[in-house]
């Protein structure tokens, strides 16, 4: 077949060891199945299109799964000790063991999408060439597989107004269609984000308020909507303090890296507001109600550390090695199989998807009815609705 031939042209050097080769097939036999035949087929073409030699081992790895697919579980003689080459092949194949041959499609499909992407991203371009056009409160970039929107208003906090809103909803919605694996939501300058701009509910002419909260509302319910739906593994980089709803919608981001001068303030009461972006519902589930209550009831501010200790972040570092430590990381997470990354996001939001949609509605008409200065009795009763039914 071509893509036998094609491994067969490279030069192997020493194989992996079999115990590698058992740990990557134990591994893979976990991942989701879902590749068809035509999706092997075009990652067959797309091998032979890669600009960069993927090294022995990789190549080792490609034909035992091909082998793998199209044949099942290896069933010819030992080649014999000098035969270096075809021996390594034959062990590479043969610690597949019993996989099923759709698994070893899959996982073929999936580390010939990784290396294609990471084959195209290893074309440097030049910043201005990376940086996305059109977006006025944000930056937006992809590099190494990862697509990094980091609000851009550094002077106001990165307070979020309607604009801003308006163009993080256009760079997820785009981010959805990329060829990303990861995408990282950060801010620029001292603060993550201020939060709500308070400005957008100001000047707002008399005779107009309904009009403009049920606006409002509508945008922070579409606004929230896009991160429940959120097909593609979500980081958030939370360089600074984080107030009101740049906390709230932490509980539907998958990781939560924090330097140690963060901070978590959701200081609704003190607004006259109601909890949004779903925390009613996954704070108490991430930190048990009384704890979720002392941060959205009554206010209190959580320290990146303290924050940690009860399951919002997902990790702390200091602020001085803050952004090394984590863009190493999420370069390295970049490199895992992007397909069986966003079939596992999936797999584990639609759980809860639909649940999450009726909390951001119910959250979000109780935002546009309640009179504010009821705000601690509505939060009382949003964060019952959902755990005491
Ligand atoms: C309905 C949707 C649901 C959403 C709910 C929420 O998010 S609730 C949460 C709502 N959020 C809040 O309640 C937070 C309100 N903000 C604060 O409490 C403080 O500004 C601070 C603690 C963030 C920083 O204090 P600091 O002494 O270090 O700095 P500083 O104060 O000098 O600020 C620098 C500049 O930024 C400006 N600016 C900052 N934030 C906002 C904002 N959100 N808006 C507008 N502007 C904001 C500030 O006016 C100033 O502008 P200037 O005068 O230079 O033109």
């Amino acid at each position: 077949m071509a893509l036998a031939g094609a491994v067969r042209c490279w030069r192997l050097g020493a194989g992996p060891s079999s115990l590698q080769m058992q740990a990557l097939s134990l591994h893979m036999s976990k991942t989701a199945m879902g590749a068809s035949q035509k999706d092997f087929e075009s990652a067959m073409n797309q091998v032979k299109l890669l600009k960069k030699d993927p090294g022995n081992e990789v190549k080792l790895k490609l034909y035992a799964l091909y082998k793998q697919t199209t044949e099942g579980p290896c069933n010819t003689p030992r080649p014999g000790v000098f035969d270096l080459i075809n021996k390594a092949k034959w062990d590479a194949w043969n610690a597949l063991g019993n996989l099923p041959k759709e698994t070893a499609r899959q996982n073929y499909v999936d580390l010939v999408s990784d290396l294609s992407s990471s084959d195209s991203s290893s074309q440097v371009k030049p910043e201005a060439d990376r940086k996305q056009p059109g977006y006025e409160t944000l930056v937006v970039t992809s590099e190494d597989s990862i697509t990094k929107i980091m609000m851009n208003r550094p002077a106001k906090k990165n307070a979020l107004t309607i604009q801003m809103y308006r163009e993080i909803m256009l760079a997820l919605e785009a981010a959805s269609k990329d060829d990303s694996t990861i995408i990282v939501l950060t801010g620029n300058g001292d603060y993550y984000s201020s939060g709500n701009d308070l400005m957008n509910f100001m000047n707002i002419p008399p005779g107009e308020m309904e009009k403009e909260a049920k606006n409002g509302a509508i945008l922070l319910r579409d606004f929230v909507g896009c991160f429940i739906d959120f097909p593609k593994p979500l980081v958030a980089v939370i360089n600074g303090p984080a107030i009101g709803i740049s906390v709230t919608i932490l509980g539907l981001f998958d990781l939560v890296y924090a330097s140690d001068r963060a901070t978590f303030h959701t200081p609704f009461t003190h607004l006259g507001q109601s909890p949004e972006g779903c925390s009613s519902y996954t704070f108490p589930k991430i930190m048990g109600q009384a704890k979720a209550a002392e941060m959205l009831m009554f206010g209190k501010k959580l320290t990146a550390r303290e924050a940690c200790a009860q399951g919002l972040v997902t990790e702390v570092f200091p602020d001085s090695t803050f952004q090394k430590e984590v863009w190493t990381r999420l370069k390295a997470y970049s490199k895992l199989p992007r397909n069986t990354l966003h079939i596992s996001k999936q797999s584990i939001r639609n759980l809860e998807k639909e649940k999450l949609h009726a909390v951001n509605a119910e959250e979000n008409s109780v935002l546009q009815e309640s009179p504010p200065k009821c705000g601690q009795i509505i939060l009382t009763q949003v964060i019952r609705n959902h755990y005491l039914k």
